[in-house]
């Protein structure tokens, strides 16, 4: 089944409706300067409000800090701090943070904008497990357009850049990810999310055949 993961979340209502609606993960944005930044006291209440609505529908979530090009120090701290499962690295950050992470306990997704990935690709760069393609600026709304992908990865990989309810199903029939991630795409207006956009992306994508 597609993984589906809402991103940049800030609100308790916000939380509860995308596990209620059946997301496998929720995001928060630990990255400065984002409308969307949470602290790490706020992102732990959040991360609260997740496992407690999982718990009520007897699922599981997966809970998400989004950071980018912040030290590992400063990355494992507020990781520690908001008790997420998991890291998305967004920046440049070398494999080394990764591996630091995950030797800390975490799980980590790598973030890369899908012309970077091809780029790195070509180099010989061998794909961490979990790969999340994004447009050169996460969280703008923005699609990466087909050409900067030279080839899908081969293993796991999560979609992400402007996607909505109205166009998952068409992104992932042609692009074939096993999972996908949105935020501008369920905003009302920049960084606000809206309970019913949540509910529609996430009935669109468990729909796609
Ligand atoms: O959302 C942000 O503002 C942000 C800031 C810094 C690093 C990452 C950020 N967002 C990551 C995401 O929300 C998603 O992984 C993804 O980029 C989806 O974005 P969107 O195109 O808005 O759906």
């Amino acid at each position: 089944m597609l993984w589906v993961k809402i991103c940049g979340l800030s609100t308790p209502e916000a939380v509860e409706t995308a596990v209620e609606s059946g997301a496998d993960a929720v995001g928060f944005v630990l990255a400065p300067r984002s409308p969307r930044t949470v602290d790490a006291a706020l992102a732990a209440s959040l991360v609260a409000a997740a496992r407690d609505a999982a718990r009520r529908a007897g699922r599981e979530i997966e809970t998400v800090a989004v950071v980018r090009g912040q030290s590992l120090e400063e990355v494992a701290r507020l990781a520690r701090e908001a008790g997420v499962d998991t890291v998305q690295l967004h920046g440049d950050e070398p494999d080394t943070v990764a591996d630091a992470l995950r030797d800390a306990g975490f799980r980590v997704i790598r973030a890369l904008a899908a012309g970077e990935y091809t780029r790195r690709t070509a180099e010989g760069w061998s794909s961490p497990d979990r790969l999340l393609l994004d447009a050169a600026v996460p969280g703008s709304g923005a699609r990466f357009s087909d050409d900067e992908l030279g080839a899908a990865p081969t293993g796991f990989w999560a979609l992400a850049g402007g996607l909505s309810a109205e166009n998952v199903a068409s992104a992932v029939q042609s692009l074939r990810p096993g999972g996908v991630d949105v935020s501008s795409g369920v905003e009302s207006s920049r960084g606000v999310k809206d309970v019913r956009l949540i509910r529609a992306f996430i009935q669109a994508a468990r729909t796609v055949l």
